[in-house]
């Protein structure tokens, strides 16, 4: 398998706050992996490292091969698929959902005059239906419920055919039938072998969509533990993670966890 995503001894400093202390996570192509951790604990920033969105202060960040830092990120980003609430918000409200979807192929937001190849319509079109969207495709963005919007997102982040897809919390804010919606089709999605490596952040162990392979446990910029999800998400890890006594269940597949009192 391939290394699609390493941090070697990473550090993420801001206005003298060590934000990420340390961290050592790598991520190869066949793997799914979530990353759980308490508000504040560095998951986005994380991602945001993952994404090229800034560099470490020190330490090193390897995506796809490459260093970062030494490598142009204009050119990586066209090989990563990203989808999270800052995202959303650069998409045009009167975008239509299949334009939200094909504009990916030029790394646009909003439609302007380009031309599209019927290849390209093609993909969107089979990308749409793949996410539930096919009747919402003539709709505009602005128009979507959250759960639509979300899977419009995803759509759009997978246009393009990416090495690693990265999610920032993909569930949250849906209500229970759209969640469950939403958890079926990435856990369809993270079964595929032809999918990309994935990274997902959440905040509930309930939101791990079952064929998720890996977790990574965040506490305070540190990695509590990482590692297969049998063996990282456990009582023990979740009580050194958020400070908090967890009855911990799996039922096929999907994790609950309930304080204990
Ligand atoms: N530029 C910055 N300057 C100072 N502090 C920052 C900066 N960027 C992030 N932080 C702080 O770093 C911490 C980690 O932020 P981050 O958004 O990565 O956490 P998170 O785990 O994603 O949190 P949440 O679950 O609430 O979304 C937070 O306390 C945040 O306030």
């Amino acid at each position: 398998m391939v290394n699609v995503l390493r941090f070697s001894d990473v550090t993420y400093v801001r206005n003298g706050r060590s934000i990420l202390g340390g961290v050592d996570w790598s991520v190869e192509s066949d793997e799914r992996w979530v990353i759980l951790g308490p508000n504040g604990a560095g998951k986005t920033t994380m991602l945001k490292l993952a994404t090229t969105g800034d560099y470490p202060t020190t330490g090193a960040v390897d995506i796809l091969d490459e260093r970062l830092g030494s490598v142009d990120i204009f050119e990586l980003r066209t090989r990563l698929g990203f989808a999270g609430s800052a995202t959303a918000k650069r998409i045009p409200d009167s975008e239509t959902v299949r334009d939200v979807v094909l504009t990916a192929a030029y790394s646009v937001e909003g439609r302007w005059n380009e031309a599209y190849e019927a290849i390209d319509v093609r993909q969107a079109d089979r990308i749409l239906a793949e996410w539930g969207l096919s009747a919402l495709a003539d709709h505009r963005f602005g128009t979507l419920s959250d759960g639509e919007r979300k899977r419009a997102m995803i759509a759009r982040a997978v246009m393009t055919d990416p090495e690693m897809l990265l999610l920032d919390e993909p569930s949250a804010s849906l209500d229970l039938g759209a969640r469950e919606n939403l958890l079926q089709m990435l856990s369809g999605f993270a079964a595929s072998p032809m999918s990309p490596a994935m990274v997902m952040v959440t905040h509930h162990v309930e939101e791990i969509p079952p064929g998720f392979t890996h977790a990574l446990l965040l506490r305070d910029g540190r990695v509590q533990a990482a590692g297969p999800l049998a063996e990282t998400l456990t009582a023990e890890h979740l009580e050194a993670t958020f400070g908090m006594t967890f009855d911990l269940s799996v039922r096929d597949g999907r994790y609950a966890a309930v304080a204990r009192v």
